[in-house]
């Protein structure tokens, strides 16, 4: 239903988004992965028609909605990453400022933000006033407002950063549930993996302005099919041993992690063992061991040899 061509978008001669062509069809849940800077919040306000790309398109139903925005902000909700709310206002004003804003008026209006209070569970809370929510319950609010309009698309960038981990659960629960309950389509942007593991069928992974990867989870993971993830806590660091684990022919990749190492390693390859010899000949204390399936971070690290986050 939504597509993006060859989109790209340069500042001042430089370049932050480069060739993106990407699609939602609806009702998928689709992720937006990629670190800080990588041209995700560019792409999605080029999608959003809150700014003008550089070149490429960006389709709704097969029509340039470029030229004519008016299409695209009818059937789009969009909560951008900044909180964009009146502080000094009730929540239930706040909603109200924004229906208005789309056009909304009279029963239609308040039945309007009924419903979506309840969506985001903050029926009792909307008439305080704003400055006194948490960061989590703001948020809420801005997902709320983005909702008023029933949109068939809701494009959310970043929208847990910054928040406690009770609220970020249970607004990524939410967003679930508008996506399979109400069949409300999703492009979801973070970078944080476990979000985009959780709530996204499909996932882009965008890296330096460009898509680098996209497909399934399933499929993203398939391309380490042929590798294992170890994790290896350790009571503190051994860099001489981590040198030589880096030498093991098995071996593709050594991580620290704050509790030890994690290695990526060929699978099936017998390869315990050896590195409990190699552990015991350095005395390193090891407190646990683990043998996972790779995730979409190992992905990511696989494809730009680099970790999502520091
Ligand atoms: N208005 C602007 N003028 C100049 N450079 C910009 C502008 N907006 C974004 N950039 C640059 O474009 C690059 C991509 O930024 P963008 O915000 O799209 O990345 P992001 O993936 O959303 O990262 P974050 O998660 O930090 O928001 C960055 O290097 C940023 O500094």
């Amino acid at each position: 239903m939504l597509e993006t061509e060859e989109l790209s978008k340069a500042f001042k001669g430089k370049t932050v988004v480069e060739g993106v062509s990407l699609y939602l069809e609806k009702g998928e849940s689709v992720g937006l992965l990629g670190p800080n800077g990588a041209g995700k919040s560019t792409t999605i306000s080029m999608i959003s028609s809150l700014m003008k790309p550089t070149s490429g398109e960006v389709l709704l139903h097969g029509e340039n909605v470029i030229k004519n925005p008016g299409k695209i902000r009818k059937v789009l909700g969009v909560v951008p990453q900044d909180i964009a709310l009146y502080q000094e206002l009730t929540a239930y004003e706040n909603l109200k400022f924004f229906g208005r804003i789309y056009g909304l008026k009279g029963q239609m209006l308040t039945e309007k933000i009924k419903e979506v209070f309840s969506l985001v569970g903050l029926t009792d809370r909307q008439g305080d006033i704003l400055n006194t929510f948490s960061g989590g319950m703001k948020r809420r609010v801005n997902i709320a407002a983005a909702l008023l309009h029933d949109p068939e698309i809701l494009i959310m960038d970043e929208p847990t950063v910054g928040i406690d981990p009770q609220s970020r659960s249970y607004i990524l629960d939410m967003i679930r549930e508008l996506n399979l309950q109400k069949g409300i389509t999703v492009l979801y942007t973070s970078h944080y993996m476990e979000e985009v593991e959780r709530l996204c069928d499909r996932v882009y992974i965008m890296d330096h302005g460009k898509i680098i990867s996209s497909g399934t989870k399933e499929e993203l993971k398939s391309i380490l099919s042929g590798e294992e993830t170890i994790l290896m806590e350790l009571d503190r660091a051994y860099p001489e041993m981590e040198k030589e684990f880096q030498q093991l022919d098995s071996i593709r990749q050594v991580i620290e992690t704050e509790k030890g190492l994690k290695l990526i390693s060929v699978k099936g390859s017998r390869l315990l063992s050896s590195l409990f010899q190699i552990a015991d000949r350095h005395e390193a204390q090891v407190t646990n061991v683990n043998i996972q399936e790779p995730s979409l971070e190992d992905v990511f690290l696989h494809l730009t040899g680099r970790k999502l986050r520091d």
